[in-house]
């Protein structure tokens, strides 16, 4: 044995990666990069929470209500006061719309060049049940001018604008999944160091797949077009996945291949599933593993929004899986 394989190497730091790809674009000046640290270090302090929600008063309702009508779960309101905060502590970003708060959150960083859109907390209903649960993130350059303030119209901007977006999955294993543009990469967190080490390189999806994870139990509601297509997933017997918090179902699609769809239902018109923190993200990250992301009609990064909290039908996966229940819709 070598003294090399005496110490055989512990991989590479979420630090060094992000550090690497500064360094691969002379003009890049950093921001960026400390600002997916400032998320790393949110995530890692949410991460730990929820390790020990059993044992400390975090689990269970805070009874307040989000601007979506939705009761908030006191971890939605803890991670939404963590990234919020680790943002602005940053410096990074100037101002940040969250799941959690109707309005735009100003940073008081008027210098800073970058806006976030995040679901702190997403699976809410899996909370207490110790199911997978996550963060999504995105992040886009400002529209008004650097020093002045911020406002709503800085957010409304098409999907495809975006400089970067990921998501944290809190499950068996911590993972930060995030790209800027160029590949997806996963890091996984090692307790023991308090490091996320590059452990899924340039992830890329199927462009078929066996797996199909939506919420049957509306399937009355779902349009004669969504049915058909479920009915096709039957009978070609695929396996039917639904762990009802997204960025789980997303994550395990990525890896293994498959469809995830929340599409409109009677109950939720325009979808359930937010277009600025849940559906933007994900689509970007699915186009650069070489998947595809639809409302049905239309690829979701071309959506121009006109609300901060606007809700759209969301298929998303394996390319010729949406190309397939796109082309029952419209068919
Ligand atoms: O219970 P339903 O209607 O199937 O909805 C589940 C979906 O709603 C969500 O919980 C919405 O996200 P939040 O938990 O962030 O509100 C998704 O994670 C999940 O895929
Ligand atoms: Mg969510
Ligand atoms: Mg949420």
């Amino acid at each position: 044995m070598t003294n090399e394989q005496l110490a055989l190497p512990v991989g590479i730091t979420l630090d060094r990666f992000i550090m690497r790809n500064q360094e691969a674009f002379p003009f890049a000046s950093g921001e960026l990069s400390q600002l997916l640290r400032d998320i790393a270090l949110a995530g890692k302090i949410i991460n730990r929470e929820i390790n020990r929600a059993g044992l400390s008063d975090i689990t269970g309702q805070l009874g307040s209500q989000n601007v979506q009508g939705e009761t908030q779960q006191k971890l939605d309101v803890i991670a939404d006061i963590r990234f919020i905060r680790a943002l602005k502590n940053g410096g990074e970003v100037c101002a940040i719309i969250s799941e959690e708060a109707t309005e735009v959150i100003l940073t008081g960083n008027n210098h800073a060049k970058y806006i976030v859109a995040i679901d702190p907390l997403d699976g809410s209903s899996n909370i207490d049940t110790n199911v997978s649960i996550g963060t999504i993130f995105s992040v886009y350059r400002r529209r008004s001018e650097i020093g002045t303030e911020p406002t709503e119209e800085d957010f409304l901007q098409r999907g495809n604008k975006q400089v970067a977006s990921g998501y944290l999955l809190y499950g068996s294993s911590t993972i930060l999944v995030y790209t800027t543009g160029k590949g997806v990469n996963g890091f996984t967190y090692d307790y023991s160091l308090g490091e996320f080490f590059l452990s899924h390189p340039q992830i890329q999806i199927s462009q078929d797949g066996e797996i199909y994870s939506c919420n049957e139990g509306y399937k009355s509601d779902f349009s004669d077009a969504v049915q058909h297509y479920l009915e096709e997933c039957k009978q070609k017997r695929f396996s039917s996945r639904y762990i009802g918090s997204l960025v789980a179902d997303f994550h395990r699609n990525l890896l293994k291949g498959g469809i995830y769809m929340y599409p409109a239902t009677r109950k939720t018109p325009n979808g359930k599933l937010r277009l600025l923190y849940e559906c933007f993200p994900l689509a970007f990250i699915i186009e650069q593993a070489g998947g595809k992301a639809s409302d049905g009609k239309q690829r979701i990064l071309d959506i121009f929004p006109t609300d901060l909290h606007q809700r759209s039908a969301f298929y998303v996966g394996s390319g010729k899986m949406v190309d397939t229940v796109e082309n029952y819709i419209n068919n």
